[in-house]
């Protein structure tokens, strides 16, 4: 019998945060408890659904993880960092300042197309006037047909609340963002009550603090359908997960072009007959994004041991 179905009997509840070894669970009733995984099996992330059992008055014991619809993570040199499990939706939160990194947003946007799970990017602090200059460096996202916001959440909330709402509706939406974007201003204009949701339970583990520190599950509706999910901060983002030949087929405006390359193998750096090569000459991909792939490229080729 699989791991699952052995606790097929036991209440399923879900993981809104991490502690270390603890995981904060909420049960159908919208509940939650701290609980403990049995063993290694049970490692367990945010967005995950657990078959979890009672253990002394409120707490619990995680028996079983059933098995995930996608897991957006990240994999540096040594180590693997999991975002979360099971989303509908990215929303990559970038401003017009602190000025973003494109090669930040790319990375993001590869992973969650290996993961399956759409993407979004929000330009936020458009009353700014470095405005013109940030939208012009997303036109080839743009021209890449990625659905794009235009926020100012501080100069006009309610014109960014009805942007991100109709968005967020009865989805499971994934927040990632550098610092200093506006992560905790989107969490205090579509969660009122965030500071409730993150909850006495929190506060005695320590990590009450609103600022993330870890990643965090919030319900934006009394109906609990539609979740925000907000992530700390992070400086490396890195794709050691991806197989450097399955790169580009992983960047739309790339593998668009791909097809046309003489060799099937093509690498898209030195070969003869390269469609996408031809695109760059062409000014059909952008030169920053066909910069940043070989960056990621050479990154993933250079196996150390
Ligand atoms: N001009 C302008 N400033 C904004 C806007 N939205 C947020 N800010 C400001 O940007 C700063 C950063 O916003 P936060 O919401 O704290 O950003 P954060 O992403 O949570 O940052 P960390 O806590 O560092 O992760 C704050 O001073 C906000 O007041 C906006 O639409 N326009
Ligand atoms: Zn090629």
């Amino acid at each position: 019998m699989s791991q699952a179905g052995k606790f097929a009997q036991l209440d399923l509840g879900l993981v809104v945060r991490g502690h270390g070894r603890h995981y904060i669970v909420e049960d159908a009733e919208g509940q939650r408890r701290v609980c403990h995984p049995r063993g290694k099996k049970s490692d367990c992330v945010v967005g995950d659904q657990v078959r979890w059992a009672p253990s002394g008055s409120d707490e619990g014991v995680i028996e079983a993880v059933e098995p995930r619809r996608n897991l957006l993570f990240r994999q540096d040199e040594w180590k693997t960092k999991s975002f979360a499990a099971n989303l509908d939706q990215l929303l990559i939160l970038v401003a017009v300042e602190p000025v973003f990194s494109e090669s930040q947003l790319c990375r993001a946007m590869i992973a969650a197309e290996s993961a399956g799970i759409a993407t979004t990017i929000a330009l936020n602090k458009t009353d700014l006037p470095g405005t013109a200059h940030a939208r012009e460096r997303l036109t080839p996202y743009r021209a890449m047909g990625l659905p794009m916001m235009e926020l100012a959440m501080k100069a006009e909330p309610d014109a960014a609340r009805a942007q991100l709402l109709p968005w967020l509706q009865g989805k499971r939406s994934f927040v990632l963002g550098p610092s200093g974007t506006g992560k905790s201003t989107l969490i205090n204009l579509l969660v009122p009550d965030a500071k409730a949701q993150v909850g006495d339970i929190s506060v005695a583990l320590n990590s009450g603090r609103h600022t993330t520190t870890t990643t965090q599950w919030y319900w934006v509706d009394a109906q609990r359908e539609s979740a925000l999910i907000d992530s700390p901060g992070f400086q490396e983002f890195g794709l050691h997960q991806i197989d450097p030949a399955a790169l580009a087929r992983l960047m739309p405006d790339l593998s668009a072009h791909a097809d046309h390359c003489r060799f099937y193998n093509c690498s898209h750096q030195h070969e003869p007959g390269c469609g996408v090569r031809e695109a760059v000459d062409a000014g059909q991909i952008s030169a920053s994004r066909y910069r940043i792939y070989g960056e990621i490229l050479a990154e993933l080729s250079n196996k150390r041991y």
